[in-house]
């Protein structure tokens, strides 16, 4: 990969790459654009096949996240990090207190948070070196775990997409196919369950599986065969690039709406779907719950507050049906369209020069 190139086609501001002996450390903080504010996403910990594919991953997973947070109406930026290793395996005090000092070296360029392969734990032990990180223990005053809040967005954007498919945004008796019930996905079967929908699952985790069909009375399938299932929704909640020229031609669904970050392989994919008549809930409006409880311990966390903005994601989904219809361009565009508009409207106001906090030449005047 020629770097600079990529970072230039796409205007990412910065890539760090953090290496540290003795706790094995091997990072990649991407920082795509900080115009709305610093740049906030979480922390990835996954075993890459190459370290040019951890690269790809963590530059894609940031400028979601400008985009993600841009639509979510936070004032903030996108980032995101990988680390390389094996979360089950790889994990010690010394590796998350490295990469800990790593944020803290960004002086709050960049705010990070769980994301797959991290926990709350992990969160804790980056927050013993650095303020800049969220979603750690609530004994701090802070969320916790992102990925219940996550799947409420996700359940209320279903709704939305639900009701723009099949006239009515009522899950009952609706047949939902949810690809990885982990963090996320299985909070999102319990709301998912407990409005009568009939779940099929599937999940590379065999006890993930069981945990799901002892609970919600889930029918399972084998990973390759949750594409063909005859459902109403497919909810892509394990990891990207699930929408693609394999997948596609397999698809029954009418929506697709689900937690997984990238889940279109390339953008060519979101065009095949909207021409199929699928409801597709792009996946960083619907997928937003998360960051917009961790991003309220900015004001200091108020849970209320963090979900009432959650059940508005139900809204955002249909904001962004009515462009795409408005427009008739796939939901995919549309909402790039409202992320791209509402940083290019602040980049605009932010011409205006006003001195925040001290003044530039302070030091000159005082002597
Ligand atoms: N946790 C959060 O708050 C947020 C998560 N997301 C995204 O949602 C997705 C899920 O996140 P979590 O639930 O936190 O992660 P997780 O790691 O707890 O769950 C993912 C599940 O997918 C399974 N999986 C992996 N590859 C699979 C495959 N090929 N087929 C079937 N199952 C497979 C894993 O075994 C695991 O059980 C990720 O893409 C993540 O980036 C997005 C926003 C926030
Ligand atoms: C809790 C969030 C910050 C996790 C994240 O990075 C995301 O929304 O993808």
């Amino acid at each position: 990969m020629e770097i600079f190139k990529y970072l230039e086609k796409y205007d990412y501001e910065q890539l760090v790459f953090c290496q540290d002996k003795q706790s094995g450390l091997k990072a990649i903080i991407a920082i795509h654009d900080t115009t709305l504010g610093p740049a906030l996403g979480g922390t990835r910990m996954w075993t890459y096949a190459s370290e040019e594919a951890a690269i790809e991953d963590a530059l894609r997973l940031a400028k979601g996240m400008t985009y993600k947070n841009a639509a979510a109406g936070l004032n903030l930026g996108g980032g995101k990090t990988v680390i390389i290793g094996d979360p089950r395996k790889d994990k010690s005090e010394e590796l998350f207190r490295a990469f800990g000092r790593y944020v803290q070296g960004l002086n709050g360029r960049y705010i990070t948070a769980e994301d797959v392969g991290t926990t709350v734990a992990d969160m804790d032990l980056i927050h013993e070196e650095t303020d800049f990180v969220t979603g750690i223990s609530p004994a701090f005053g802070s969320s916790g775990n992102p990925s219940p809040v996550t799947a409420f967005g996700v359940y209320r954007g279903m709704k939305a997409a639900a009701k723009e498919a099949f006239g009515t945004d009522s899950l009952e008796g609706r047949v939902v196919a949810v690809q990885g019930v982990g963090n996320v996905a299985y909070t999102l079967c319990e709301y998912l369950h407990k409005e009568g929908a009939q779940l099929i699952v599937t999940d590379i985790n065999k006890e993930a599986v069981n945990r799901a069909v002892q609970a919600f009375g889930a029918r399972a399938v084998d990973p390759d065969d949750i594409y063909g299932v005859e459902c109403d929704i497919y909810a892509p909640c394990a990891l990207g690039a699930t929408i693609n020229d394999d997948t596609i031609p397999q698809l029954k669904a009418k929506v697709i709406a689900g937690s997984a970050n990238n889940q279109l392989k390339d953008a060519r994919h979101g065009d095949i779907i909207h021409e199929m008549g699928i409801v597709y809930a792009p996946d960083y409006v619907i997928n937003a719950g998360g960051v917009i409880n961790v991003a309220d311990e900015l004001y200091g966390y108020n849970q209320e507050r963090a979900m009432k903005k959650v059940e508005q994601l139900y809204t955002t989904i249909e904001k962004v049906i009515e462009i795409s219809k408005r427009d008739g361009i796939p939901t995919y565009v549309a909402a790039d369209r409202m992320a791209e508009e509402r940083i290019a409207r602040i980049r605009n106001s932010r011409s205006q020069f006003l001195q925040n906090g001290h003044h530039i030449l302070s030091h000159r005047i005082s002597r």
